[in-house]
């Protein structure tokens, strides 16, 4: 049979995976596919050490991998928006396959993109674009397909877990080991989207459309990173029992769908609260499966392109009849419900609260009587000094499950009181996962 011609943009982190993993296991791919996949071209900015490119036409025009009638599948792994969508259509347009691990891109065009992969009868594949190397896509998608999805819940952001595992166990400052996850290739070209929630946003968009058959719709979810995480918080949360982990939560009520990423403290005996390091974990919970875990790298070069290949000889193996692949998100688009987005103000939880007080008698009494006020149950209570001789302390409360929007108005008073010196910490307390 013919071979297989594979064109890879960009040859950073995951390009270079990518086109190691190809060459390296060229024999067992052939012997999967029953057809040679050969790395046809290579467009790259910036050529990469790690990649033998001597045996391989490279170029740094992208557009010219887009328009090579040669190629069958168009690798996208620039990253970005604008540039790599009309690198991404102009491959469609020209009856090419797709393969990227762009969940910026999938999560923000994404509607876009599969429809004109669906007019122009071609594949577009992202099983990297989520937690990298775990088959998360496929999982949902394909494994699942059975069930009635009830809600699923994920450490989705490689680089954040990272950073809150070393924060945690190695007492290391946070700007520290940002840079070593940005040096292990662990991080986006913005690292904001890795600390502030959007990059975790941007996969729970995908897998919650997967999941609930719903459109994509990354503006309507609730984001909160962990960029205002302290060790102190992370100490005091071991002190209560709970580890403190960065969570992606999609949930179906009767009201709607929940879709919400922020911090949270999880028991600390719960499989979701040790998964460390550069790992990511998500938790499927399922009418006819009950509940099931994936756990691998979320990052990384190799692998993120496991993942990536896996796409390219899925595509291999449907060359001739693109038709027989699964949906882009699993249903198909007439199904699709556009069910409500909830406000997270609707969401109902335990809450840790951080509150920064003047240590003198009576704080907290001021403190309870504002919860006692909302009707919010206090489940423990701590006290910790500040600094010896400094008449501050951290007061720091666990509560009991209580409405979002409730809690908001008992921290704004609680924020107004004289004896309170800054913003409270607002954490929510999740025992699901
Ligand atoms: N790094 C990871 O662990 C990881 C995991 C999953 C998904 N991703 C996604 O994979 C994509 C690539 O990430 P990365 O970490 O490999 O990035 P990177 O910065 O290491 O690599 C990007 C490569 O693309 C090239 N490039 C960028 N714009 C170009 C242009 N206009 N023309 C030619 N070349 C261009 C650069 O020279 C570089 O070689 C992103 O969408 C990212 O979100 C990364
Ligand atoms: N920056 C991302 C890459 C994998 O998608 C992370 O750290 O999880
Ligand atoms: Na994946």
């Amino acid at each position: 049979m013919k071979p297989v011609k594979v064109g890879i943009c960009g040859l950073g982190t995951v390009g270079g995976g990518t086109f190691n993993v190809l060459t390296r296991n060229t024999d067992s791919i052939t012997a999967r596919t029953g057809r040679q996949v050969i790395i046809e071209q290579v467009a790259t900015r910036r050529g990469n050490p790690a990649c033998d490119t001597s045996q391989t036409p490279v170029t740094t025009d992208i557009f010219d991998v887009a328009q090579n009638p040669d190629i069958d599948i168009l690798v996208e792994l620039i990253g970005g928006y604008d540039v790599a969508k009309d690198l991404i259509l102009t491959a469609i347009n020209n009856g090419k396959h797709v393969v990227t691990a762009n969940k910026a891109l999938i999560a923000e065009h994404g509607n876009e993109i599969f429809k004109a992969a669906r007019e122009n009868n071609v594949i577009v594949a992202y099983e990297a674009a989520v937690a990298g190397g775990i088959p998360v896509i496929k999982t949902l998608r394909e494994g699942l397909a059975a069930n009635d999805i009830n809600w699923l819940a994920g450490i989705i952001n490689g680089t954040g877990n990272f950073i809150l595992t070393e924060m945690g166990d190695k007492n290391r400052p946070f700007e520290d080991v940002l840079q070593e996850a940005q040096e292990l290739g662990y991080a986006e070209a913005d690292p904001t989207f890795d600390v502030e929630g959007i990059d975790a946003c941007h996969k729970l968009t995908i897998m919650a459309s997967i999941a609930f058959g719903i459109p994509l719709q990354f503006n309507k979810a609730f984001t909160e990173g962990i960029s205002q995480v302290t060790p102190g918080d992370i100490q005091y949360a071991e002190d209560f029992g709970y580890r403190i982990k960065h969570l992606g939560i999609s949930r179906k009520t009767e009201q709607g769908i929940e879709l919400r990423v922020h911090p949270a403290l999880i028991p600390a005996d719960r499989p979701m609260a040790n998964i460390n390091g550069v790992l990511n974990s998500v938790v499927i919970n399922a009418d006819a499966i009950g509940e099931t875990m994936l756990v691998g790298p979320g990052a990384g070069s190799e692998p993120t392109a496991s993942s990536v290949v896996a796409d390219i000889i899925d595509i291999a193996r449907n060359l001739e009849t693109p038709a027989s692949m699964p949906f882009p998100l699993g249903f198909h688009s007439d199904s699709m419900q556009p069910t409500e987005v909830l406000s997270v103000d609707d969401v109902e939880c335990p809450y840790y609260l951080r509150i920064h007080v003047d240590d003198h008698p009576g704080v907290i009494r001021a403190l309870s009587s504002v919860l006692d006020e909302y009707n919010i149950n206090i489940s423990a209570l701590t006290q910790k000094a500040a600094r010896e001789h400094d008449r501050h302390a951290d007061v720091v409360i666990l509560t009991e499950t209580v409405k979002e929007a409730v809690m908001k108005q008992a921290v704004k008073k609680i924020e107004a009181l004289e004896e309170v010196q800054s913003r409270v910490a607002l954490i929510r307390v999740e025992a699901m996962a």
